[in-house]
């Protein structure tokens, strides 16, 4: 069996001649937050749908709990939760009583109620009629539908999508006390990496419908290492310098950067020596905001 919760294989859509996903290898470890991060139109939506058998794949597989969801949707859903859009609920009534109608619908136990309650915090207010509530409230008792019945995974397709500050900070908090406290692996998306960033173990990044990153996130961190960055003219000797000594660099069209661990001020006097002019020789650190863009070869789109 599978050591991952869900994992897929090969896993494409295509609406028409148009390809949303291609080819998506999703690994998801058991216990963790799997961050699935990608900019609006990335294919996102798209892949979970198919990891909940919303819709039908064109290509590939999906297994999840080490089971095929062609084949087993229904005992799979039996363990999964999910939101996977901003669920609507009756205003008038109370936090209470719209859980009470998805419960029965469920089949599910009415000790459930308290217990659901109890996670996301919403106890003292079940009584209070939805419509009072914040967006980060309603998004939490959306949380609170998606945990009855104590699904061992939940799905969340961008949860803070539209809340204001402390709303994005509540939901948070609640989503990162899911798999230490309750055992609940969790697999959410977003198109803002710092959010991913403050809450994942695991991140898949994806972009025009291909999986271009997958790791843990001291992964992706470690992908922040130190580069020299390079003014130097004329550029196009440099340049040639450079690839004769040996020396991998890359370029914009203004510096050069190589690696830090080169021997910086050896590099810098050889170049001087050699009569170019060095303007500007200093180290640059990426943010994971550039790590972020570069891998999805991108400067728009994201926040
Ligand atoms: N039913 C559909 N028919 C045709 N094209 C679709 C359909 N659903 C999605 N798409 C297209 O597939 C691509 C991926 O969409 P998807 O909703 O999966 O992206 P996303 O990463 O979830 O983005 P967002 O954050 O904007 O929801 C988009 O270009 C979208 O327009």
């Amino acid at each position: 069996m599978s050591i991952y919760i869900i994992e897929t294989s090969n896993l494409t859509k295509k609406f028409g001649k148009f390809l949303a996903v291609d080819q998506v290898n999703i690994q998801v470890p058991m216990g963790g937050i799997y961050g699935f991060l990608g900019p609006n139109g990335a294919g996102k939506s798209t892949t979970i749908r198919m990891l909940l058998g919303l819709i039908k794949e064109t290509k590939g597989e999906v297994a999840v709990f080490g089971k095929s969801i062609k084949k087993e949707r229904l005992d799979i859903l039996k363990r999964v939760g999910s939101l996977v859009e901003t669920p609507s609920y009756y205003g008038h009534l109370t936090a209470y009583e719209n859980l009470e109608v998805t419960r029965k619908l469920l089949g599910v136990e009415k000790s459930e109620m308290t217990r659901v309650l109890e996670i996301v915090k919403l106890v003292d207010v079940q009584h209070k009629a939805v419509k009072k509530f914040s967006l980060g409230m309603k998004q939490r008792l959306g949380i609170a539908q998606a945990l009855l019945g104590n699904p061992a995974l939940l799905i969340l397709d961008e949860p803070t999508n539209g809340l204001d500050p402390s709303g994005i900070i509540e939901v948070r908090e609640l989503i990162k006390s899911l798999p230490e406290k309750y055992g609940i692996t969790v697999l959410i998306s977003s198109h803002i990496l710092s959010e991913i960033e403050l809450m994942a173990t695991h991140v898949g990044i994806i972009n025009k419908g291909k999986l271009l990153f997958q790791g843990t996130i001291e992964d992706l961190r470690d992908k922040q290492k130190a580069e020299i960055q390079l003014e130097a003219e004329p550029m196009d000797e440099v340049e040639t310098y450079l690839t004769d000594s040996g020396i991998p660099f890359t370029k914009d069209q203004r510096f050069l950067y190589f690696d830090a661990g080169l021997q910086p001020a050896k590099i810098n006097r050889e170049l001087i020596l050699n009569g170019y002019e060095v303007h500007q020789l200093m180290m640059k650190k990426h943010s994971l905001e550039e790590i972020f863009l570069s891998i999805i070869g991108s400067k728009e789109g994201m926040v």
